[in-house]
């Protein structure tokens, strides 16, 4: 795959670009959409295969695969009117739209594939969840650090769901620092210590001969204080809240 297009040059879209044109390997010729001019002009700078188009129509026309990352509700100005043929491959990386909805809007027979891109992939160290699986598509996440495919679009949703979830963890983290600058520790020595204590629980994700109860056991001491503190709070009222949430979230992301 060797020209591919990019519309919405955002957070996750220059992720992308960064991602495709960081490696050692041949990088792709990519085609940018015109909008958020200064952030596509420095990818162009950046990256010796990255161009900006005049419009949108003109990515589809340059590429063989088109990204598109532009935020849900701006996808009817963005995507009405364009001419997609049915040999490109579209790649929605838009949350809550399903291929369908995305179908009726481009009003074309190209394969489409949905897919949960993170910001890590502009360091190719995450996994991208795809569906349907497409040889293209996967091998082209596969390069960014692996490709999930899944059955269908339901398990899809659920694979979103729990991706909605990444911003509350930061949050735990702030919490956790804040609770700590309240009992008089300086601010920044209990932000770089929270930073080091789940940098390191996030090395050990990595060991996948573990399961992470059993990473959890080897962390706890019994009748220690991890111990006391998942007993105590993590209780099974807020593991129900948890999956009520959760659940909450699905249903919202079902309804598109
Ligand atoms: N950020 C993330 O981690 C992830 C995001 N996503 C999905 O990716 C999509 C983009 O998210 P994100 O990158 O965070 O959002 P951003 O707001 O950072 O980026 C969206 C970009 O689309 C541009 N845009 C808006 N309208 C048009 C148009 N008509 N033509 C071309 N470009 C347009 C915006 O320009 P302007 O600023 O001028 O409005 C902006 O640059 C969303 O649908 C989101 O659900 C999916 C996975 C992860």
């Amino acid at each position: 795959m060797q020209r591919i297009g990019v519309i919405g040059v955002g957070e996750i879209g220059r992720a992308i670009v960064a991602g495709l044109s960081g490696g050692d390997e041949q990088a792709p010729e990519i085609f940018l959409s015109p909008r958020g001019a200064r952030a596509a002009a420095e990818l162009s700078a950046r990256y010796a295969g990255v161009q900006v188009c005049a419009d949108n129509q003109e990515v589809v026309d340059r590429s063989d695969l088109v990204i598109i990352a532009v935020r849900g509700p701006d996808r009817h100005e963005a995507l009405a009117g364009l001419t997609v043929g049915a040999d490109k491959i579209v790649v929605n990386v838009m949350a809550g739209v399903a291929n369908e909805d995305l179908r009726r809007t481009l009003a074309t027979d190209a394969a489409l594939v949905r897919a949960i891109p993170l910001p890590p992939i502009r360091e190719r160290r995450s996994v991208t969840v795809t569906c349907p699986s497409h040889p293209v598509v996967d091998a082209l996440f596969d390069r960014l650090g692996g490709a999930l495919p899944v059955a269908d679009e339901a398990a899809f949703d659920v694979f979103s769901t729990v991706t909605g979830t990444l911003t509350t963890q930061y949050h735990f983290l702030a919490a956790l620092t804040s609770w700590a600058v309240a009992h008089g520790v300086r601010s920044d020595d209990a932000d770089r210590y929270v930073r080091s204590l789940f940098l390191g629980l996030a090395g050990t994700l990595g060991d996948g001969t573990r399961s992470l109860e059993q990473l959890a056991a080897d962390h706890e001491t019994p009748n220690g204080s991890n111990e006391r503190i998942r007993t105590t709070w993590f209780t099974s009222a807020n593991s129900e809240a948890l999956h009520k949430a959760l659940d909450d979230l699905l249903a919202v992301l079902r309804q598109g």
